[in-house]
């Protein structure tokens, strides 16, 4: 079976400025591919030339084996990371409009329009201008235009900036629903809780270039576990003389302790089982979020 999006050694340079450097990764069916990187790493340009919105300089993309053409615009959805609907113009005629180019027909773009917006229980939007309706809601009408046609490949840049945490959530399960219904998702944002939980797949950009790629669970354990979080009944003195410790910080229901050296969490452990009664002890793996600022150098949050 040939993937739904395989991209190889895509480069893309500005005048002087290389946006993409070398950046090659594949999307399969029913996965959710995390691009990650802080601001003007190259992810949006990433993102635009699968789309085929800019040509690369160098490279190639393929979309189930194929190389672009026009007709792929019908089986690939867009959620642009700045808003890409027109204000003045309401929400039924800018999507439905949106999915006849995509071949929609005028009554079937109708009938899924309408499936989802009472997905979002919001029906009543059918007929409001989209400067009507708040930031978060735009963003939802947003996602609505990129997925009306169904899409095989959906391209989502930053899908739950401006949503508050009940519409992350629900567009979180959206977005899980059409990946099990087979749809490939190329997904970047700057939250990596998102993709720790949407991802099994990443690739980090750093000015322009792939830094780290792969499976999370893998890049996990190439890193050490250097957080041990440990929670007692009573108090533990002495555990910043254990060797190997490095600091030891006082939590509302134990200590969160850093080390240099595994073999410390076992002497750790001893000393609270002598001291305390131990309620909880775990040697912590880094988060996404670390690993990726010592990649990078800072935070992508
Ligand atoms: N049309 C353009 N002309 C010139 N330079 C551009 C253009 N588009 C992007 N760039 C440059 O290419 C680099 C990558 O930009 P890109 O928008 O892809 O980053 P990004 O990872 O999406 O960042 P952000 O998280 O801030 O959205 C940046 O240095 C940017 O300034």
């Amino acid at each position: 079976m040939t993937q739904p999006l395989v991209i190889d050694n895509l480069f893309k340079q500005y005048g002087e400025k290389t946006a993409v450097n070398g950046v090659s990764l594949d999307v399969k069916e029913g996965e959710i591919y995390g691009l990650l990187g802080g601001n003007g790493a190259g992810k949006t340009t990433t993102m635009r030339m699968v789309l085929g919105i800019i040509y690369p300089d160098g490279g190639r993309i393929q979309y189930h084996g194929k190389e672009y053409s026009s007709e792929l615009q019908h089986g690939m959805g867009y959620l642009p990371e700045e808003r890409g609907l027109y204000p003045k113009v309401k929400v039924s005629d800018q999507i439905n409009y949106l999915a006849r180019l995509r071949g929609m027909s005028a009554k079937d773009a109708d009938k899924s329009l309408r499936y989802w917006l009472d997905r979002f229980e919001v029906p009543e939007y059918y007929d409001k201008k989209i400067e009507e309706l708040s930031k978060g809601n735009q963003q939802k009408m947003g996602f609505i235009a990129a997925v009306v046609h169904r899409p095989k490949i959906l391209i989502l840049d930053e899908a739950f900036s401006g949503l508050d945490p009940v519409n992350v959530e629900i567009l979180k399960s959206t977005v899980k629903e059409l990946r099990d219904n087979g749809t490939s998702i190329l997904f970047s944002t700057h939250r990596m809780e998102h993709v720790e939980e949407l991802c099994q797949r990443i690739t980090i950009l750093h000015r322009s270039n792939p830094v780290l790629q792969g499976n999370i669970r893998e890049i996990k354990q190439r890193y050490p576990r250097e957080q041990i979080v440990l929670n007692t009944i009573g108090e533990v003195t002495g555990i910043e003389k254990i060797q190997g410790v490095q600091s030891v910080e006082k939590r509302e229901r134990g200590y969160l302790i850093h080390i240099n050296n595994v073999a410390a969490a076992k002497e750790i452990l001893n000393m609270a089982m002598q001291q305390s009664e131990v309620e909880h002890f775990e040697i912590k793996e880094p988060t996404l979020n670390q690993i990726f600022i010592q990649e990078v150098g800072e935070s992508n949050e």
